[in-house]
């Protein structure tokens, strides 16, 4: 034998160094993290994990399934870029767990589930089209396990062309059977959250002269604004954006304060219509209001933020029961869409909520740890 390759071959010729030193960052870190994967699944009680590829069309979708308990798991497909496969799995992973909260919190007959399409650079419209044709095989392939829907991402163009390749998708065009905007449903069921609120810290049933500070008043904020403006509240809003506000003050009369300053209003209530994590160490100690109940997501920074709340007296909507209004009206779509029915249900997270706010009295504890107590009941209790 040629000694030449008796020899490791990265001895050889840079070449072959360069290419050993490639394989190992190449395919060692996918193997470690293939096994902290388990590990990942295991801790957020996983569940499923499906992938699927098509190098051609550069298609590259995750689809995750965490539980199955309460029925098909249901959940948006988001369609941004990542910066790596890690950030997208995990994405996926996450929020999926979080729509079986949600569903499980609403009485939904629904499990939990989320897609990730990784988006491509410079996607062409055509390239778009072949990737959620494609996507909408895949969800198809899936038997019905997982219901898609809009998110981050996609659009309602994009949910009518999964629908040439599957049922099971939701959030398609009216003209196809869809829904429509969830926002004024979402903004409908805070409206219902914020009303539960108000029964449980001042005994009243009505909102008439509260005064309710909002912070963003797009999608969501504009509806709920308006709700809470024909109940006779009144309104406090800032935005990033000079129109929304302006609409708001000259449709509901309502004050305006900069975006920084939303924090230090003399309110009743607080409603976060915008961004994550807005409850934290700097916010909270600068809170006047009583109760803190909007749309966002992912309200509390960290989980402890919650209990700093509750040492404040400030009475905390958890985000994911308060803001299910949109996933209860896309969820009627399953059986066949009646916007009634779907207001009704939507009505009913006054009783949630009413339940989460008196359980925590009762055991002393955080709003945000008794949702997922109720939940976690659901799912994993005998
Ligand atoms: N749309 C739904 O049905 C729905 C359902 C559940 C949860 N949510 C959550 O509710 C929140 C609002 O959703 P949306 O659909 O209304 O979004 P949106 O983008 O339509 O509205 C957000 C508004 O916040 C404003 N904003 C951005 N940064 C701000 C800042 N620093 N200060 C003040 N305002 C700021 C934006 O200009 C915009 O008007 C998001 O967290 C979303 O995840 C929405």
């Amino acid at each position: 034998m040629c000694r030449r390759w008796a020899r490791p071959f990265e001895e050889v010729t840079p070449l072959c160094r360069r290419l050993a030193r490639l394989v190992k960052e190449t395919f060692r870190p996918r193997l470690e993290d293939a096994v902290d994967l388990f590990n990942y699944a295991s801790d957020l009680k996983y569940g499923e994990l499906h992938l699927k590829v098509d190098p051609q069309i550069e298609l590259r979708a995750i689809v995750a399934i965490h539980n199955l308990k309460r029925g098909p798991a249901i959940g948006g497909c988001r369609f941004i870029e990542y910066g790596s496969t890690d950030d997208a799995l995990q994405d996926a992973m996450r929020l999926a767990r979080g729509m079986s909260y949600k569903a499980a919190i609403s009485k939904l007959p629904h499990g939990g589930g989320k897609a990730v399409i990784v988006r491509p650079p410079n996607l062409s419209d055509e390239q778009r089209e072949r990737i959620f044709s494609v996507y909408g095989e895949f969800v198809d392939s899936l038997g019905g396990k997982y219901i898609t829907c809009e998110d981050s991402g996609t659009a309602v163009s994009d949910m009518d062309v999964v629908a040439e390749q599957t049922d099971h998708v939701l959030g398609t065009s009216t003209a196809e059977g869809g829904s429509g905007d969830p926002s004024p449903f979402t903004a409908f069921g805070v409206r219902r959250g914020i009303e539960a609120a108000v029964k449980h810290r001042y005994g009243r049933d009505d909102l008439d002269g509260l005064h309710v500070s909002v912070q963003g008043v797009g999608h969501v904020g504009y509806y709920l604004a308006k709700e809470l403006h024909e109940l006779g509240a009144k309104l406090t809003v800032t935005d990033v954006n000079e129109e929304a506000i302006e609409r708001c003050q000259d449709e509901f009369g309502a004050e305006r304060v900069a975006p920084e300053s939303i924090y230090d209003v003399d309110a009743d209530i607080f409603a976060p219509c915008a961004l994550g994590a807005i409850l934290n160490d700097e916010t909270i100690p600068r809170l006047k209001c009583d109760i803190v109940a909007g749309a966002s997501n992912n309200q509390l920074a960290e989980d402890r933020h919650g209990a700093m709340l509750l040492e404040r007296g400030i009475l905390y909507a958890p985000d994911y029961a308060i803001n299910a209004g949109g996933l209860i009206n896309v969820a009627e779509e399953y059986t066949g869409y009646d916007a009634d029915a779907a207001r009704e249900k939507t009505s009913a997270i006054f009783d949630t909520m009413l339940a989460i706010y008196e359980r925590a009295d009762k055991e002393n504890l955080p709003t945000g740890v008794v949702a997922d107590r109720i939940v976690e009941e659901e799912l994993y209790g005998e």
